[in-house]
């Protein structure tokens, strides 16, 4: 912004004073019917939303940048801001400009941030929108996250490998911490969120705690079960001071906070919800999980279906729950139908009664929340008549809240305008004054007809007129014949060449009613229905259940017919220690396989006392990833209460998924990836259980194949001898070395996905078969990916030769140098061509004994390269 040398406008001072409160926001600031930016704010503004920026002047020395929109196009232009990263604070005009002299009073009524929002256009409908607040001390950390939109508050407690995996799950749109903290928060947990820092001042017990106390308006903190959870207490109580900050103060609808019940829900690790691809991918395009499973029919449905992917459960009984009202519904398709039809009409319940909290709500919306209700009650008459047990307490529960649903039936217009200015909001019948007032205001032509018609007879001038104009409002016409018939207290006003205007104290007396009369429509509509609105929003608790419960009846009724759609069968749910799965599939990859090709189905068995961990050797592509990956995702389908992509399924609940997949060397990004994926798989090997899953996906590819094969053996042979936890493992590897390790541990066993050979082709049969496998087919892979033939063959002399030679006890080290002496004598590498003397040397200057199997792909990339010139 440029510098004012001169005394600023009044203006500019009230804007400069209200800016200066909001350090760190753009702010929007309302003058007549625009929304202006100034200063640096104009110049983002303007780029991010492709507005005008002018200069005007500021003083009479100085100029100042200036970019802003008209008013109503607020719901337009704020998203984009938002999404944009920026925190927009939004200064409107606290009293009617008409009735000041002065400069009219502005403040900030709202200060919009990333997760801190409750806009339909900001906000994504199938996602919830959280605002994380985090506290941490040495080791252990507290967290709570809000979504002001749906009212939800959940805290946890725990060490950072437990908050990071809370963090991933729940992907904050923002997180607050405290200032002095950003160096620790980002080398812990990254930089990938969009971050705020606070005064330190807020984060203290006794303050976060009375905060707490005073907005739940509780003695103490013991019914909500978190009063012990001291640290995720502060970062609770800073999450409403947060709130508070940004301008939130109607927050009736955050009406509870709930610890994340830890022991309620299994443990998936960063990786593995990555890994898994559950509900996002790294890779954009991915489909996903949630993208197969989501036939849900309303937002709040799908939102619940999020939650509940990235937390399955681990106890059996809500397990089985889940699952047998999914068979229920199966069972009874109209039953289905007649829900599905229901839950459409409801809407997004759950949002909408945040918004009555806030006193936010439209009254479009507040007739769908009449709508919904009506809903409500067909729903619970269909489950409570219904023969499940766990329909019929979801039935109970409901609450078609059958008074508001009447009061809005009665004081709302069936069908209002979204604003209210445009009035028409109250129904007539309800307030006599309005109805008096609507009468004068709208049945004004008949009462003017009426004052003509009786003026007209007694004073004998039939071709008397009532008019309206803007100079003196209603008057009476009298043409010059009739002249001599006006009544002495009519007023003249006008005369014209025929005629002559008058106006009488009556005309003017019902002139003002109707002028005055609109613009008290409006008050009066306005306050009945923010009365109406606040009568609401005392049932909030109530319908926020209704919510919750529909979202959930919504979300066992995509599983069931998923399960149709998808051809899954019901799970078994057992307390043993055991995972038998018969035919299994990928619920994403059979979905998207190329027209005629079939998902090669698998059995997978594991248990705790036979066969603790398989050794899965194949060629590339033989589907290894995908062989682990399905079966991960089949057991948490199964503890998500979701029937299975398989033909028979028993899982033994599983109570954490790790995932490893091995560094594929990332060489732009400098660092070791080895390192870290040591570091990674250091962290499963430290918090095992006996009822962990733990999928290995080539760990130990990302260093030289001794250093590789040696740690992928200790790896095994330690999840093997785990003097407590037998977790069960499926491990895939490229090392068919590996295969050695089931001569000497009994409960490793070793398998392949097969291929067959036919020719020097190679067919995959994509089937987990019992014993190891010979080789890796890498070279069929590089002839598949078009590499030249004489390079493929002479990469399979070598091939052949490295086996030979190791066969025969020799050191790999020695068979390459063999290898590479006898090159010479070949003719593919004739010395006078300068091409082949390129290669030979980039040949002979490779270390094969450190080089990684990703190395050697781009080497032969290089190679091929320089070979098509
Ligand atoms: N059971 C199956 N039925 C049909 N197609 C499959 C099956 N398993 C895998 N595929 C297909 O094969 C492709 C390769 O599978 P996958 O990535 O699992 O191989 P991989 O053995 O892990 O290979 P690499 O060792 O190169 O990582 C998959 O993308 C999928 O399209």
């Amino acid at each position: 912004m440029a510098k004012s040398t001169t005394k600023e406008t009044p203006l500019m001072q009230q804007y400069n004073t209200i800016k200066a409160k909001y350090p760190g926001a753009l702010l929007l600031f309302r003058v007549g019917d625009f929304y202006e930016t100034f200063g640096e704010d104009a110049i983002k503004a303007s780029g991010i939303l492709g507005i005008v920026l002018t200069k005007r002047a500021n003083g009479s020395a100085s100029h100042i940048e200036l970019a802003g929109f008209p008013h109503h196009s607020l719901e337009t232009y704020l998203p984009k801001l938002v999404r944009a990263g920026q925190r927009v604070a939004i200064c409107d005009q606290l009293e009617d400009p008409k009735t000041v002299k002065t400069i009219v009073k502005r403040g900030v009524t709202e200060l919009v941030t990333p997760g801190v929002s409750y806009s339909d256009n900001i906000l994504q409908q199938k996602s919830n929108n959280y605002l994380a607040s985090l506290f941490f001390e040495k080791n252990s950390a507290g967290i709570a996250f809000i979504d002001i939109s749906t009212g939800e508050f959940l805290v946890a407690q725990g060490n950072s490998d437990y908050i990071d995996k809370l963090l991933q799950s729940f992907k904050p749109s923002e997180v607050i911490f405290p200032k002095s903290r950003y160096k620790e928060f980002t080398e812990t947990y990254g930089d990938r969120f969009y971050t705020y820092a606070l005064d330190e001042w807020a984060y203290t017990g006794d303050y976060a705690y009375e905060s707490l106390l005073k907005h739940f308006e509780v003695k103490s903190l013991k019914g909500f079960g978190i009063e012990r959870l001291s640290l995720a207490v502060i970062a609770a109580g800073v999450a409403l001071h947060y709130l508070n900050e940004t301008e939130h103060r109607n927050l009736q609808h955050i009406s509870s906070v709930a610890r994340i019940e830890e022991e309620k829900y299994m443990w998936l690790d960063r990786f593995t919800i990555r890994n898994l691809e559950l509900i996002g991918s790294a890779n954009e395009n991915a489909v996903t999980l949630v993208d197969v499973l989501d036939h849900t029919c309303s937002p709040m449905g799908a939102r619940m279906l999020r939650r509940w992917i990235i937390m399955p459960l681990k106890e059996r009984k809500p397990i089985e729950d889940r699952l047998n009202v999914v068979e229920f519904l199966l069972q009874n398709e109209e039953l289905r139908e007649n829900l599905l039809q229901e839950i459409r009409q409801i809407g997004d319940l759950e949002r909408l009664i945040s918004k009555i909290g806030l006193q936010k709500a439209n009254p479009r919306e507040v007739c769908q929340l009449k709508k919904a209700l009506y809903s409500i009650e067909n729903i619970k008459n269909y489950c409570t008549s219904s023969s499940s047990e766990s329909l019929k307490t979801i039935g109970e529960q409901l609450n078609p809240c059958v008074l508001i649903r009447e009061k809005i039936e009665k004081e709302l217009h069936a069908e209002p305008p979204v604003m209210i200015a445009k009035g028409g909001v109250i129904s007539s019948g309800v307030n006599e004054e309005l109805d008096r007032l609507r009468k004068i205001a709208f049945g004004g032509k008949g009462y003017l007809v009426e004052i003509q018609k009786r003026e007209a007879e007694a004073t004998g001038i039939p071709s008397l007129k009532v008019a309206f104009n803007n100079v003196f409002g209603y008057y009476l016409e009298v043409t010059n014949s009739h002249k001599d018939k006006v009544p002495s207290d009519w007023i003249r006003k006008q005369t014209l060449v025929n005629a002559e205007r008058y106006i009488t104290p009556e005309l003017k007396e019902y002139e003002e009613q109707i002028l005055g009369a609109e613009e008290k429509i409006l008050s009066l509509e306005t306050r009945l229905y923010n009365e109406l609105v606040y009568t609401l929003s005392e049932y909030i608790k109530p319908i926020q259940l209704n919510a919750q419960l529909t979202a959930q009846l919504d979300v066992l009724l995509c599983f069931a017919t998923v399960a149709t759609k998808n051809f899954y069968v019901k799970p078994q749910i057992t307390e043993d220690n055991l995972l038998d799965i018969k035919g299994g599939r990928h619920p994403v990859i059979e979905k998207h396989l190329p027209v005629g090709e079939d998902y090669i189905t698998n059995d997978v068995y594991l248990d705790n006392e036979t066969q603790q961990i398989i050794i899965i050797t194949g060629p590339n592509m033989a589907g290894k990833s995908a062989l682990l990956r399905q079966s991960g995702l089949i057991v948490l389908m199964a503890q998500m209460g979701c029937f299975v992509p398989a033909k028979e399924a028993r899982i033994g609940l599983v109570d954490k998924i790790f995932t490893r997949v091995g560094a594929s060397d990332n060489l732009s990004s400098g660092e070791s990836t080895f390192m870290v994926e040591m570091n990674e798989t250091a962290s499963i090997l430290n918090n095992l259980s006996d009822r962990s899953l733990i999928l290995l996906d080539e760990i130990g590819r990302g260093t030289s194949t001794y250093d590789g094969i040696s740690i992928a053996w200790a790896i095994a042979e330690f999840l093997h001898n785990h003097p407590t936890a037998k977790a069960k493992t499926l491990f895939a590897t490229h090392y068919h070395e590996l295969n050695e390790l089931a001569g000497s541990f009994n409960r490793i066993k070793n398998y392949n996905v097969s291929v067959k050979e036919v020719g020097n082709k190679v067919i995959f049969l994509r089937k987990l078969v019992p014993g190891g496998s010979e080789h890796s087919f890498g070279i069929h892979v590089a002839k598949m990916a078009g590499m030249p033939p004489k390079l493929i063959n002479r990469a399979n002399e070598i091939l052949k030769r490295l086996e030979q030679e190791r066969t025969g006890g020799e050191h790999i080290k020695d068979s390459i140098k063999k290898v590479q002496q006898q090159a010479y004598q070949l003719q593919m590498f004739s010395i006078d061509d300068p091409v082949l003397v390129k290669i030979r040397d980039m040949l002979n200057n490779l270390d094969v004994n450190t080089l990684t199997p990703v190395e050697a792909l781009m080497k032969l990339d290089d190679i091929q390269r320089i070979l098509k010139g």
